[in-house]
């Protein structure tokens, strides 16, 4: 009897144990854990985690649970989820954020809470309302640099044509006039090093560094152009008064705060926060713009209404100028309504409850802006493109719809917001002033869930044709014709070849050499939504007359690359080059210069290497 007690005593405290983890358990959130101990369900969720999201929604309700590499996840999806994220006490932004910080710029996570909330005052008052009529005049005077640049006519990618435009006009403005390198060489070099962090930033604020290599090379070329600027950046005084850029007003914070070590890292976290989201939320405004001709005429006849007829003279923009344009403003919100964050994200500090259940403490919060401006009780009509809806809101006040979430909300709401309003109506303005532009294609698949990997939702490849609005040509004398347009871009996938080997496939526009043979086929083209209408396959010696460099202008690459690709580039290994990123594929430099060399060797091509690289 002495003997057993004991048993009986330590079975029954198991069993109180494990019927007290699942009364607790029953009280959480349903939880969706997959198979795998710790990553949880970190591989479906991670292919297309916005999908992942919506059916999550429908099969478990309003609040769940997932988890994702050891990482506890809930989200929330209606009223009282959303007004616990919002307003709660319990609940806190820079616990949540501090590990993705520690991840991407290097930030240590004492160093980060020390200083976040000092940081988030300044830079949200240097780009607060009071202070946003000092940016209309830069932000006009610097797009319009760039626009001289381009010439007066035409064709671009849509999406290289925004990040053109913006990237120098944003660092230029936030950190030191003229600090956007102008040498050709150098600009590349910058587009491919914040593309690459940019389009990895979400695996690299999870994975450790040296898993991303070809990522962690491009943070470290980030890190070090700033190193390198930081002085430069510091000693900047403005011609035209004695402000600070919101970096100069960064670097003195981090002086006083004997942080200087750590403004490389600051400097590259602006640089992503002002440009991630801008840039592909500027490509469909315009997109969508361009799609809507309602819309695109009435816009035009704001323009010069306020403007005058479209010339050649330089103008200037006011923040009255910009009053008497409301509808841009409108298109830029419903982009931005439509193109949301995927998810923003907080951090429990003690258990909160939501509906019947208690989300315990350590959890992190989960509020999807993407699907939240999807639902119709908020939005009615929720995908349609409708910037009249936006008249409702109170925008003399600031104050944007209900459930708009694009920018986060409380205590640290995105502070570049109103900026980034402003520099893409300025952008509109002066694209519609100085260009005549039509659309000669549809509109780029809005929903590219199943695809998408991202956060964000990036923009898609389009092409776009631009064409001043000076008919006659100063060259020539003779009148141009007025087209842009956009088209679908192509995307590389893989199929089975004869041999029984995959494949890798892919190029843009074929022209007349694209044929179907019947066995199968060994290059395939896909469009990028998948639309099999455009879907055509190469033959082997399709393949090897494309890739016949010698003579360039003739092969098909040349034709439908466009043109700019090549200009000035001596070496044919600099050209595979940019090819392959031209092509969008984005992947590691050694790659694809290894790539050259199979290429040359046909048989080769179809390496396990390559195989990998493309496996997704
Ligand atoms: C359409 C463009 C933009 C969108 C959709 C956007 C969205 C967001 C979102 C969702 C957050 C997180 C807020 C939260 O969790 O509550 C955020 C934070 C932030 N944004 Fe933006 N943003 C945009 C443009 C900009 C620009 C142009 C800048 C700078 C010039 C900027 C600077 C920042 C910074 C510094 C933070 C971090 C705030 C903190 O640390 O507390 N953003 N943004």
């Amino acid at each position: 009897m002495e003997f057993i007690s004991p048993t009986v005593i330590i079975i029954l405290g198991c069993v109180a144990v494990l019927l007290f983890l699942q009364w607790k358990n029953l009280r959480r959130p349903p939880c969706i854990r997959g198979w795998i101990p710790w990553i949880g369900a970190g591989f479906e969720f991670g292919k297309t985690p916005l999908e992942f999201i919506e059916k999550a929604r429908i099969k478990y309700g309003p609040v769940f649970t997932v988890i994702v590499m050891g990482t506890r996840m809930t989200f929330v999806t209606e009223e009282e989820g959303i007004n616990v994220f919002l307003k709660s006490k319990e609940v806190n932004f820079e616990l949540a954020v501090q590990n993705p910080i520690y991840h991407t710029a290097s930030i240590a996570k004492n160093i980060f809470l020390k200083l976040h909330e000092k940081l988030y005052i300044t830079v949200k008052g240097k780009m607060g309302i009071l202070n946003l009529y000092k940016f209309t005049g830069q932000l006009t005077e610097e797009l319009q640099e760039q626009l001289q640049n381009l010439g007066v006519h035409g064709t671009t990618d849509l999406n290289k044509f925004m990040r053109h435009l913006l990237y120098p006009v944003t660092v230029n403005i936030l950190f030191k006039k003229g600090l956007f390198p102008t040498d050709e060489r150098k600009i590349r070099e910058f587009h491919q090093h914040f593309q690459a962090y940019d389009e990895g930033f979400e695996y690299g604020s999870q994975l450790p560094e040296c898993l991303l290599r070809n990522w962690s090379k491009s943070k470290k070329w980030l890190l070090a152009l700033f190193e390198k600027n930081i002085p430069d950046i510091k000693t900047y005084k403005s011609a035209k008064d004695n402000s600070l850029t919101v970096m100069q007003a960064v670097l003195d914070l981090l002086e006083m705060e004997a942080n200087e070590q750590k403004s490389p890292n600051y400097g590259l976290l602006l640089l992503w926060a002002s440009l991630s989201n801008t840039v592909p939320v500027a490509f469909w405004t315009f997109a969508f713009v361009l799609s809507h001709p309602n819309i695109h005429r009435t816009i035009m006849e704001g323009i010069s209404s306020v403007f005058g007829t479209a010339g050649k003279d330089k103008i200037k923009v006011s923040e009255d100028d910009l009053k008497k344009l409301p509808l841009i403003k409108w298109c830029i919100l419903e982009t931005i309504r439509l193109r949301a964050p995927g998810v923003i994200t907080r951090k429990v500090l003690k258990p909160v409850k939501i509906l019947n259940y208690t989300v315990p403490s350590g959890d992190l919060l989960m509020l999807s802006p993407f699907w939240l401006h999807r639902n119709p009780k908020y939005f009615p009509e929720p995908d349609l493109f409708k910037p009249e809806r936006w008249k409702e809101a109170n925008l003399e006040k600031h104050a944007f719809l209900d459930c708009f979430m694009a920018f986060g909300s409380g205590k640290y709401q995105c502070p570049g917001r109103w900026l980034a309003l402003l520099e893409i109506q300025i952008c509109i303005i002066l694209i519609f002033y100085y260009y005549d532009c039509s659309l000669l294609d549809p509109l780029p698949k809005q929903d590219a869930l199943p695809s998408e990997r991202k956060w964000v939702q990036r923009s898609s490849a389009s092409r776009y044709e631009y064409q001043d609005l000076n008919l006659i040509d100063e060259k020539t004398g003779m009148e141009r014709s007025k087209v842009i347009y956009l088209v679908k871009d192509i995307q590389l996938i893989k199929t089975g070849g004869m041999r029984g080997d995959s494949y890798f496939i892919g190029m843009r526009s074929l022209g007349q050499q694209g044929c179907i043979p019947e066995d199968g086929g060994l290059f395939l083209l896909c469009c990028i939504d998948r639309d099999w209408a455009v879907t055509q396959c190469f033959t082997e010696e399709a393949f090897q007359a494309i890739t016949d460099f010698t003579d360039l202008p003739n092969s098909l690459f040349a034709c439908n690359v466009h043109q700019s690709v090549f200009e000035g580039e001596e070496s044919k290994v600099t050209l595979m080059t940019s090819l392959f990123l031209a092509l969008s594929l984005e992947l590691p430099e050694e790659f694809y210069l290894d790539k050259f060399r199979e290429v040359t060797q046909y048989n080769n091509c179809l390496s396990q290497s390559f195989e990998n690289m493309l496996s997704p």
